[in-house]
């Protein structure tokens, strides 16, 4: 966009010059003598005669020469006037064209203004005086609708209800329901955030208006929160509006781990933005999305009901979600027969639908550097390394068959011991591709609604959380368990550690509470949670050996389709 402006500002610059130079004329000026000016007047050659304001000179312009001035000074003014009239000529007062003069002022003014914009814009650590947002906040012209938006089947469906809301806010107040005013998008960068953003804005057809939080780093204090006064402003004007504020961490990033240094600006912007959203009418229409890669930096404030208070983990696709991607955007280019996008998704684990977007387009340009007009298998693979290459911070490691396999094992096991251990638990995802909350995979199980847990409840969790672990151990041995567990460790020495001493489940330990104590924990505490957890990571293991057919067929499924739902769970295990 900058570039843009740059080309632009640039180019009225040398159009202005060049007026200036060639289209505006430039009459030389010279001194004429009393005689000769009549002489000139007796012959008919006057065209022109002005008289200047304080009547110092006299300037008149000839029939065939045309761009010069000549001045008289000194002229005697009356008598020179009347002779004037005796030949027809029209004394005109002021000494040149006024209205030439006002051209001229106009186009300096307009090269210094676009000199003063370029030297802004080349800095841009100053503030810029010609800068309102104007070129951030985009209204949505082309389109974008759901269907764009590859993959990501749980977000989509969370944010189904906001387009509805947006569409018909009435149908939600008319019943009591407070819709969020904020949305809150985390995930990997280039996963497509700022693209369903704008699908929410084209599903609901109302405009999009989109800042990104860098905008506010380094700025001057009140700037930034008269940035987003304005851009709720604008956006206000609308009944119905999708405002979209990307790297929202650099305004809401949490306050006591920020650095000192321009806090204050911070505080003011992330006040403005709290103040706005708390500000519009409930039921209006207008939805704030903001979007982040690191959801844990956020300011608690940020996160409070009434604020961003529906949050959507957006991830990276899995094999059939890059399928698609790759699928969408193979269609916009001349691809070659011998090119299989199949085999491409499977090969491209831990890509975000940017980089298989860009992978596309740098095959493109490899075709085109070799003068092909088609692009082949082989562009592509050069392409495949030149973004490996190009992104440092990606874990090689998951490419490798191995680890994925490793992945797999541990998420079918917490899977299948879901599946036996808590069978009212609806399995809504188990994948192995990554996501933002840790390495690994995930497994994201919802339990059925009752109030209270039950011991065996309680257990039966411990037991899910081991059973990664144990999956690991029963596959590989125990001399090559990984370090993928340390989560589900923590996970379940808290709970079991609640067991005994906050829920008086153990009958040995009874019902007595450490936690009243000064002194917290004792040694037989300690051994008793101990010696529960790993009696209850032999059951699991045991558990695990006896369904280890299931477990395989379960990992086999998901080392081919990256992730699994609660049906292919369902099929599979029926
Ligand atoms: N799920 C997807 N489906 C289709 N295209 C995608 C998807 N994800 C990313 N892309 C492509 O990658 C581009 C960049 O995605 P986008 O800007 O939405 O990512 P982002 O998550 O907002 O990234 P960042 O965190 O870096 O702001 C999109 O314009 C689109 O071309
Ligand atoms: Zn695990």
């Amino acid at each position: 966009m900058k570039k843009y402006f740059f080309i632009f500002s640039s180019f009225i610059v040398i159009i202005s010059i060049l007026t200036y130079i060639f289209l505006i004329p430039h009459p030389t000026k010279l001194d004429m003598t009393y005689p000769s000016f009549m002489t000139a007047v007796t012959n008919n050659q006057v065209k022109n005669a002005y008289l200047s304001p304080n009547d110092n000179f006299f300037q008149v312009e000839l029939v065939n020469k045309p761009n010069i001035l000549y001045r008289i000074p000194n002229p005697k003014t009356d008598n020179f006037t009347e002779y004037l009239l005796l030949h027809n000529i029209t004394v005109q007062y002021g000494n040149e064209n006024a209205l030439l003069n006002a051209f001229r002022i106009f186009v300096i003014v307009l090269i210094i203004g676009a000199m003063i914009y370029l030297s802004k814009k080349g800095n841009p650590k100053n503030f810029n005086i010609f800068d309102s947002n104007k070129n951030k906040n985009k209204e949505n012209k082309e389109l974008i609708t759901l269907d764009q938006v590859a993959g990501n089947v749980e977000a989509k469906s969370m944010v189904q209800d906001i387009i509805d809301f947006i569409k018909d806010p009435e149908k939600y107040s008319d019943v009591g329901a407070r819709m969020p005013r904020g949305l809150l998008f985390y995930g990997p960068p280039g996963t497509g955030k700022t693209l369903l953003a704008k699908a929410i804005a084209g599903e609901a057809n109302v405009p999009f208006y989109a800042m990104s939080g860098s905008d506010f780093v380094q700025m001057y204090v009140g700037v930034g929160a008269s940035r987003i006064r304005n851009l709720f402003q604008k956006a206000k004007k609308n009944e119905k509006a999708v405002i979209f504020i990307d790297e929202i961490d650099a305004i809401g990033k949490h306050r006591a781990r920020s650095a000192s240094a321009s806090n204050d600006e911070r505080d003011q912007t992330l006040n403005a933005l709290l103040t706005e959203m708390s500000g519009f009418h409930e039921n209006k229409g207008i939805i704030v999305i903001g979007a982040t890669n690191r959801l844990d930096t956020l300011d608690e404030a940020l996160l409070r009901p009434g604020r961003f208070d529906r949050q959507i983990e957006i991830n990276l696709p899995d094999f059939n979600s890059r399928q698609t991607i790759l699928t969408h955007y193979a269609k916009q280019k001349p691809i070659s027969d011998d090119v299989n996008l199949e085999a491409l998704s499977k090969s491209t684990v831990y890509f975000s639908g940017a980089m298989l977007e860009n992978l596309l387009n740098e095959a493109a340009i490899n075709a085109a550097n070799d003068s092909n007009t088609v692009i082949t298998q082989e562009h592509i693979d050069r392409a495949f390394y030149t973004i490996l290459a190009g992104s440092p911070k990606m874990d090689l490691s998951f490419l490798t068959d191995k680890d994925k396999k490793i992945t797999a094992y541990h998420e079918a096991g917490h899977a299948l011991a879901t599946k036996i251990l808590q069978p009212e638990h609806f399995i809504s995802k188990v994948t192995i591709i990554p996501s933002v909350r840790g390495t690994g995979g995930f497994n994201l199980s919802i339990p059925s609604d009752t109030q209270y847990q039950t011991k065996e409840q309680i257990i039966a969790s411990i037991q899910v959380l081991l059973a990664g672990r144990a999956a690991e151990e029963l596959i590989f041995g125990s001399s090559n368990i990984t370090t993928g567990a340390s989560n589900d460790i923590q996970k379940a020495s808290s709970l079991i550690l609640n067991y005994i001493n906050k829920f008086g489940m153990d009958q040995d330990m009874g019902l007595f509470s450490m936690d009243v104590l000064e002194k917290n924990y004792d040694n037989q505490l300690v051994n008793r949670c101990r010696e529960h957890i790993n009696d209850l990571y032999d059951k699991t293991l045991s558990l695990l050996t006896n369904n280890q057919e299931l477990l395989e067929q379960i990992t086999a499924e998901l080392i081919e389709k990256e992730s699994l739902n609660h049906d292919d769970i369902k099929r599979i295990c029926a």
